[in-house]
């Protein structure tokens, strides 16, 4: 792994699923894990032989079921948490196949991008949130 003032560097990618209403596809952060209760975009880290891409396809699978026909990439940006450095890929996901749920167990639902709200995700989020928030699609 990576290092940066003795802070391990994480890569994370994750999916800003949206579907034909403008709706985005969230899930809550389950028990356990950091940031347990927040919402999310569905995602996670990448493994040492793949591409961001990769991983977002593999994580999509298996934490919400769908297969990724396209993915774009829509914010790539580093979070410095108090014990890790983040480096995120966020990844616009338009087609897909199948219908997103909790596979793993966890709450999902659509949300109108416009009614997102940066308080509900971790604090890497909020710049994201405000970016989609101002997005001319959707307001
Ligand atoms: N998936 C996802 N992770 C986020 C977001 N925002 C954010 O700060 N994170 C952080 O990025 C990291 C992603 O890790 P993850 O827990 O999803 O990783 P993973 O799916 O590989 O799970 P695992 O480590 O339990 O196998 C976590 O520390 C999480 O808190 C987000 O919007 N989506
Ligand atoms: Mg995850």
């Amino acid at each position: 792994m990576e290092e940066h003032n003795s802070k391990p560097i994480v890569r994370v990618a994750a999916g800003i699923i949206r579907n034909e209403f403008g709706q985005i596809y969230l899930t809550q952060r389950l028990e356990g894990q950091d940031f347990a209760q927040s919402l999310e975009f569905p995602g996670g880290k990448v493994e040492a032989d793949e591409t961001p891409e990769e991983a977002l396809k593999r994580e999509l699978e298996e934490e919400v079921g769908i297969v990724t026909l396209s993915a774009f990439p829509y914010e790539h940006f580093s979070f410095d948490y108090p014990n890790k450095i983040i480096e995120f890929f966020f990844y616009l996901v338009e087609e897909w196949a199948g219908e997103p749920f909790g596979r793993e167990g966890q709450e999902g639902f659509w949300i109108e991008q416009s009614s997102l709200e940066e308080g509900q995700f971790p604090p890497a989020n909020t710049d994201l949130i405000r970016k989609l928030k101002s997005d001319i699609c959707c307001r």
